[in-house]
């Protein structure tokens, strides 16, 4: 019934669930994973068939909750976060071919896959904060969408205060206006001066200065955060039962910058899900693929692209593929990450490749192919995708198999990114309703520079309390 998370250093305290959820990063620097996986039978998954996404969201999170948070109000609290979705099946599927499925998850308040776990990362910290008479302080870096699904998240929330780093000049201006309008007393966007890996970098070494970290409580909300991955292990529940699984075996290709949601797929597949590949897609910042071929994980400088989202070399959740393909060596993982510290790479085992190898490919498609795969899409299939989604298509079609079922996730509205897509295919996107007037709102961000120490400064002089 209960759960236990251990950290990928193997250095930092065993904790459960509600702590985990308030930690973000492990004390030790590592990321928490579940002990053992939660197992489903074929029985268990078969049951899933023709119940509504928050039913099978309370079956799947329930396991890793441990019994933490009465059912009762679990339930109500998936409820909630999935009523801010604006479609039935909060993440629906539209084929896209014979077999070949795109899975759109866009359809929740800032219009990125992000919201799915956002919104029930924000009242699950909220409720577990409300028990325990507490407050947090949320350091959060984003390449564009995690800061919006944020800020929306936690806005108002009484028991936060929230600052989001975002690299400055480098986000689209609908995803930095999600950023910057909100009005919010507790929330503020840090324009840091550099690019998404120093902002993750900042918000890494806040954790790991302990002075500065229990002095303002520190809390996260990036994918370093377990509820980010687990709330997002839901929908390849759902739509795999939804193509016919366990009897059927589903493949998935996956738009991958931080490894957060690729990993949620590696996770379905360990709690029993009949996952076939899971295929990273990556754009012209390919350190994933190269590292796949030849087992070298080697950072590059990052080039900024029209799937700005992607534009990451240090891919955070890597680390948890890492710990799990070594078995759960946790000293492995630690020398492969001292390793990234001081000379900004590291080898994989030959073991730990081929066990990676085992589930995952991946592949690369540049700005050019992402779009002429929009235009193709519009053309023969009247279908509008965004660039991320574009370029995970357009590695699937490179890869695809005979006979395989492949979801492809679809990341983000192309309503986020109306330049790419508008050069791209000829149409612009309009934003939805709700966030028609988004691009006259009033914007209030700080601009930084890309420094611990003056970052620190600013929350501790900024946060509410
Ligand atoms: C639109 C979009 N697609 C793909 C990704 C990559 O996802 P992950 O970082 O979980 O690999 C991101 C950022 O996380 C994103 O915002
Ligand atoms: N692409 C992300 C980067 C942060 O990723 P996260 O999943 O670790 O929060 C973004 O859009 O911000």
């Amino acid at each position: 019934m209960t759960m236990e998370y251990v950290s990928t250093r193997g250095q930092a305290p065993v904790l459960g669930f509600a702590d985990v959820l308030l930690q973000g990063l492990a004390r030790d620097g590592g990321l928490y994973v579940p002990r053992t996986w939660p197992q489903f039978s074929a029985a268990d998954i078969r049951a899933l068939r023709g119940l509504p996404y928050e039913e099978v969201a309370f079956r799947v999170l329930k396991p890793f909750v441990g019994g933490e948070i009465a059912d009762a109000k679990l339930k109500s609290i998936i409820g909630e976060t999935y009523a801010t979705f604006r479609h039935r099946a909060v993440c629906p599927l539209v084929q896209s071919g014979p077999s070949d499925f795109i899975l759109e998850l866009f359809h929740g308040p800032t219009l990125a896959f992000k919201d799915v776990a956002m919104q029930l990362l924000a009242r699950l910290m909220d409720h577990v904060l409300a028990e325990r008479g507490e407050r947090v302080t949320i350091a959060g870096a984003t390449s564009g969408d995690t800061g919006g699904a944020a800020i929306h998240a936690f806005a108002g929330m009484s028991r936060a205060d929230v600052f989001i780093l975002f690299p400055h000049g480098k986000v689209s201006p609908v995803q930095q206006r999600q950023m910057t309008t909100s009005g919010a007393a507790n929330v503020e966007a840090l324009a840091i001066e550099g690019n998404f890996d120093d902002c993750q970098a900042l918000v890494k070494a806040m954790f790991n200065d302990h002075a500065f970290r229990d002095g303002v409580g520190l809390a996260g909300v990036n994918s370093i955060n377990w509820s980010r991955i687990m709330a997002q292990i839901v929908y390849y529940f759902t739509s795999a039962v939804t193509l016919g699984a366990p009897d059927r075996t589903v493949s998935f290709t996956v738009p991958t910058g931080n490894f957060g949601d690729i990993f949620a797929g590696y996770a379905a597949a360990q709690m029993g899900l009949p996952v076939g590949r899971l295929v990273i897609a990556t754009n012209e910042n390919d350190i994933l693929a190269r590292t796949l071929d030849s087992g070298a994980y080697t950072t590059r400088s990052v080039v900024a692209t029209t799937s700005p989202s992607m534009d990451i070399q240090v891919s955070s959740n890597f680390e948890r593929l890492l710990f799990e393909a070594s078995s759960r060596d946790a000293a492995e993982v630690r020398g492969n990450m001292e390793s990234l510290k001081q000379s900004g790479g590291f080898t994989l085992t030959g073991e730990t490749l081929a066990r990676i190898r085992e589930r995952f490919e991946a592949g690369r498609a540049g700005a050019d192919e992402a779009s002429a795969t929009i235009r193709d899409l519009l053309k023969n299939n009247d279908y509008l995708a965004d660039p991320h989604t574009a370029t995970a298509l357009r590695v699937a079609e490179t890869r695809r198999r005979e006979g395989e079922t492949m979801v492809v996730l679809s990341t983000a509205h192309p309503a986020k990114f109306p330049a790419a897509v508008a050069a791209a295919c000829g149409v612009t996107p309009s934003l939805p309703e709700w966030l028609g007037d988004l691009m006259e709102r009033e914007e209030k961000y700080t601009v930084l520079p890309s420094d611990l120490k003056m970052v620190e400064d600013h929350i501790n002089r900024r946060k509410v309390r």
